[in-house]
């Protein structure tokens, strides 16, 4: 891949997840952004053990080498939370501006099950007309409010979310605006399609439209664990659903070079929540920092 294109980054939850903070509470923030550092990453989405200040957040980050380059938003859009959700994007945005950060990472969490006991693999909202309609125009508002700061939003589509699978991503880009963007996570779309080759026609479909990338492998055999044992998506993380790229079932070999092919210039971001005391997280960056190198070239 083109090093003038493309930043590495890696996300805070392999260390302490804030989905379950109980996972990796040991660990702290200033061990966090050292090691990610350490092992070769200029980049870092926002954990809940930062601090939100910039002024404080900034120096501590300088000095490592390590800029933000995103942080999660969720959205209740369907829910019909649409001013409690803009009044809460707007301190976001304005947070991720001033840690310089060009993206927004949003994921349309009404009735989602991912935080929730649930079987992942069932119950998962089906959103009416209605609700489709109530998230495309809260999209389009949000890119807009993102535009006024030169930002980009983009949707994370999600497990357990109303925007998980392939026609539901084309369902979504479809009825909002040019301006509001995909956050292709590959691990999720490998869970969700259950194939190599479908998870690679998500990206080529939208390439045009990914302001952002996730990069999660993923373990086939707990995949499996989850659907036979109807598990939560938490309980499936606990027990490894996830690990960094090049230690999981994903090749991710032709995911950079459809990237690089197309011209894809941003972030990408390893991100690979498991239970840091199974997988230690500087071991699994530093593994994910080589398989990179050697797979992408940079
Ligand atoms: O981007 C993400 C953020 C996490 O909170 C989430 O559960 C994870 O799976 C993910 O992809
Ligand atoms: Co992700």
């Amino acid at each position: 891949m083109d090093k003038n294109k493309v930043k590495l980054a890696i996300a805070p939850i392999g260390w302490t997840n804030d989905d379950m903070p109980d996972l990796g509470k040991e660990n702290t923030f200033q061990q966090t952004v050292s090691e990610m550092a350490l092992a070769g990453f200029i980049g870092s989405e926002v954990g809940s053990k930062y601090p939100r200040d910039p002024k404080i957040l900034k120096p501590m980050l300088d000095i490592r080498g390590i800029q933000i380059c995103n942080a999660w938003f969720s959205t209740f859009f369907a829910d019909g939370l649409k001013a409690k959700t803009i009044d809460e994007f707007i301190t976001h945005r304005d947070f991720l501006h001033a840690m310089g950060a060009k993206v927004i990472g949003c994921s349309e969490q009404s009735r989602s099950t991912q935080g929730t006991p649930k079987p992942v693999l069932e119950g998962r909202p089906d959103f009416t007309d209605r609700e489709w309609s109530l998230v495309a125009s809260g999209y389009n508002e949000l890119a807009d409010l993102a535009a006024e700061k030169g930002m980009t939003v983009g949707l994370h589509h999600h497990m357990g979310t109303g925007i998980q699978t392939a026609e539901e991503i084309d369902h979504f880009l479809d009825l909002v605006d040019d301006d509001v963007y995909l956050l292709y996570d590959t691990g999720h779309a490998y869970y969700s399609e259950g194939s190599q080759e479908a998870m690679l026609r998500i990206l080529e479909k939208h390439l045009p439209r990914i302001n952002h990338v996730h990069l999660k492998d993923v373990r086939d055999k707990v995949v499996a664990e989850v659907r036979a044992h109807k598990l939560s998506f938490l309980d499936g993380v606990k027990k490894g659903t996830f690990t960094v790229p090049g230690d999981g079932v994903i090749d991710f070999k032709p995911v950079f070079r459809l990237l690089d092919d197309f011209g894809y210039k941003g972030w990408l971001v390893v991100e690979a929540e498991q239970d840091p005391a199974k997988a230690n997280p500087f071991e699994y960056a530093v593994k994910a920092r080589r398989y990179i190198r050697e797979v992408a070239g940079i």
